[in-house]
C-alpha cells in the first residue's frame, strides 16, 4: 500500500466500517468534515484501498489468472490496545453476523501469539450474549506440534483466552492432532479441511481453487513472518499444499504446521493485528510504497484475491512510517 496515497484517503469510517464491502472512497466533504473530529474512542484511521504488487506465491495461486481483483487494504492506527481491542470485537462480531446470515456457518481462522488476548473482548458483554456462536467454526492458520494441553500449544492458548469462555460448540473447534508427527498432523488437517469443504462448512473460492475462510485473525512477528511462514524459508513458496509443516522454525518451537499462501490469499476477510515498536521495521516494510518483487517479507506476501484486508496497529507499531 501507498501509505502516501493512503493518507489522502483519510476516511471517518468507525472500526465497524471496513465490514461494508463498499468499493469506492467516501465523498471528499464527509472525508474532511469527520477526519478532523478528535474521537478517542476511534482510530487514527487510514483507510485505503489498493492493488499491492502481487507476489510470486500469491500468482502462483492463481494458476496464471489475474490476481488481486477486487482486493482492498485498510490500515487502523489506534491510540491504545483497548481501543484496537474494542474495535477488533466489533469487527469481527459484525463479520460472525454477515457469514451466520449468509451462509449458516462462520469460519475464523487464528494464529497464536498475541493476538488472542486481543480478542478478550469478545468474551464480554454484549458479543458474549449477542453473537451466534453456535455458527462458529475455529481453525488455526499455524500450530505447533507439540500436546495440547502444552504451554506452547496455540490450541492452549486460545482455549484459555477465549474458546473457554464462549459457547462455540466443542465438535467445531478444529485442533490439530497432536499424537501425529509433524508431517502426519499437516496431512490430518488438509484432510479435515476437505472433508468440511464437501460438508459445505468452508466455502471454497472459485478463482483460487483453494479454501476460502470467512476471517483469517492473524498477527505477524518482529521478522514479518505470518502463520508460520518465515522469511527466507522455501515454506513461503509452497503453491499446492492447503497445509503444510516446517521442522526447522526459527521461532522456537521447531516443528509446526501452517497454512499455505494460496489458502490465506483466497481468504474473505483477514485482519492483521500489529502492536509494538518490535514490529515497526517490518510494519513499514509492509507498507511503504518501496515493493519490489524480490525480498518481500511474508506478510508482504499476503495479497488477497478477493477480500478486505484490515491493518490493526497502534502508534508504536507505526512509529516508522511517514504521514501517519
Ligand atoms: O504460532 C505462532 O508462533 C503464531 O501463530 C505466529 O505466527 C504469531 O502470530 C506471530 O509470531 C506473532 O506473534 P506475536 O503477536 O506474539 O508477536
Amino acid at each position: 500500500m501507498s501509505v502516501s496515497a493512503a493518507v489522502t484517503a483519510t476516511t471517518a469510517a468507525s472500526p465497524s466500517r471496513p465490514l461494508v464491502a463498499h468499493r469506492r472512497s467516501p465523498p471528499a466533504s464527509r472525508v474532511a468534515a469527520v477526519s478532523r473530529r478528535p474521537l478517542r474512542s476511534r482510530p487514527h484511521l487510514v483507510v485505503s484501498s489498493s492493488r499491492a504488487p502481487i507476489p510470486p506465491a500469491a500468482a502462483m495461486a492463481t494458476d496464471g489468472a489475474a490476481p488481486g481483483t477486487g482486493s482492498k487494504k485498510k490500515l487502523l492506527i489506534f491510540d491504545a490496545e483497548e481501543d484496537l481491542a474494542v474495535s477488533l470485537a466489533k469487527y469481527t462480531a459484525e463479520l460472525s453476523e454477515k457469514f451466520a446470515a449468509e451462509r449458516g456457518a462462520f469460519t475464523v481462522v487464528l494464529s497464536g501469539g498475541s493476538l488472542i488476548k486481543a480478542l478478550r473482548k469478545l468474551a464480554e458483554p454484549p458479543y458474549l450474549d449477542s453473537v451466534e456462536w453456535s455458527k462458529w467454526h475455529v481453525f488455526w492458520v499455524d500450530e505447533r506440534v507439540v500436546p495440547k494441553d502444552h504451554e506452547d500449544s496455540n490450541y492452549k492458548l486460545a482455549l484459555d483466552g477465549l474458546l473457554s469462555k464462549v459457547p462455540i460448540p466443542t465438535g467445531q473447534v478444529y485442533a490439530i492432532n497432536d499424537a501425529l508427527s509433524a508431517e502426519g498432523a499437516a496431512d490430518d488437517y488438509e484432510t479435515c479441511l476437505k472433508q468440511l469443504i464437501k460438508n459445505g462448512v468452508i466455502a471454497m473460492s472459485q478463482s483460487t481453487g483453494f479454501p476460502r475462510f470467512d476471517v483469517m485473525l492473524l498477527g505477524m512477528g518482529p521478522d514479518g513472518h505470518i502463520a508460520s511462514l518465515f522469511p527466507g524459508h522455501p515454506l513461503v513458496n509452497e503453491n499446492q499444499r492447503w497445509v503444510t509443516y516446517i521442522k526447522d522454525s526459527p521461532k522456537p518451537p521447531p516443528e509446526r504446521i501452517t497454512f499455505t499462501f494460496p489458502v490465506i490469499n483466497s481468504s474473505a476477510y483477514v485482519a492483521m493485528v500489529v502492536t509494538g515498536a518490535g514490529k515497526a521495521g517490518a510494519v513499514q516494510k509492509a507498507l511503504s510504497d518501496k515493493q519490489t518483487s524480490s525480498d518481500l517479507l511474508p506478510v508482504e506476501m499476503a495479497v488477497l484475491q478477493d477480500g478486505e484486508f484490515t491493518w490493526f496497529t497502534d502508534k508504536p507499531a507505526v512509529s516508522m512510517l511517514q504521514n501517519k
